[in-house]
């Protein structure tokens, strides 16, 4: 049986300001801060440990992972950033308060946005300044490998490969990981991983900072998934992230 461990980055400062974030990089607030030293914690009294960590090129889920590893007193576990963990990318959302677009737009049309499989946000021109094009990050990339927008169909595409090409083959080698991400490239990690539908995709929400261990099996079917910690904020924080979209 292997163990892996998920986690969405702590509380952003535009999940504070309640914007749509994508590939923005914005940092932690105070509070994401307490809740990945809270998650470091959680996971060091449950006797976790790794020995390998995956995270995207974005600050806030960087910040976290090195907090949760400081807290575990495993700063010097190897880690790797690949943008293929990225946020999915919102578009020309990016920037935008998630109240007043469902005010605008309305509820539901939010929610398709946000939660769909196959629906992504308008592009950002290609002139936009808040287009990924001169981010040393994505330095390596070809131009037509950042995008403009995406759906969650979209980040399957990338977060797949680098689960079977590089996370799978590291977990048979037996290497205990962790992964700190993002609310929607662990969505699509996890919609792989569980066979979860397309139209079922829309239910699921990750809250912020909390540790999600998935126990599989020798083919690296999930046997089961749990969070660690208070079930009660755990509640607490799924239904934060889901009243992000309501107008009021
Ligand atoms: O804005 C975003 O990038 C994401 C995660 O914070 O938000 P949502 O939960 O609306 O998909």
């Amino acid at each position: 049986m292997h163990k892996i461990v998920f986690m969405r980055h702590g509380q952003s400062i535009w999940n504070f300001e309640n914007r749509f974030t994508g590939w923005t990089d914005v940092d932690l607030t105070e509070r994401g801060k307490k809740e990945a030293r809270a998650a470091g914690r959680v996971l060091r009294e449950a006797g976790f440990e790794f020995d390998l960590a995956y995270t995207s090129v974005l600050k806030r889920a960087i910040r976290t992972l090195w907090i949760v590893l400081d807290e575990m007193d495993l700063m010097w576990v190897p880690v790797v950033c690949d943008w293929r963990l990225n946020e999915r990318h919102y578009g020309a959302l990016q920037g935008l308060n998630k109240a007043e677009t469902a005010k605008k737009y309305g509820e539901h049309k939010v929610h398709m946005l946000r939660r769909s499989y196959e629906i992504a946000a308008d592009a950002l021109h290609p002139g936009d300044p808040r287009t990924s094009y001169n981010d040393p990050a994505y330095a390596t990339l070809k131009r037509e490998q950042i995008p403009l927008t995406e759906s969650l169909k979209d980040t399957v595409a990338r977060v797949k490969p680098l689960w079977i090409e590089s996370i799978a083959p590291e977990i048979r080698k037996g290497k205990r990981i962790l992964v700190a991400a993002h609310g929607n490239s662990l969505r699509a990690l996890i919609k792989e991983l569980d066979g979860i539908s397309d139209k079922d995709i829309a239910l699921l929400n990750i809250p912020t900072g909390q540790p999600l261990v998935y126990e599989l099996d020798d083919d690296l079917k999930p046997i089961r998934h749990y969070f660690l910690g208070d079930p009660a904020q755990i509640a607490e924080a799924l239904q934060e992230v889901e009243a992000q979209g309501s107008a009021s």
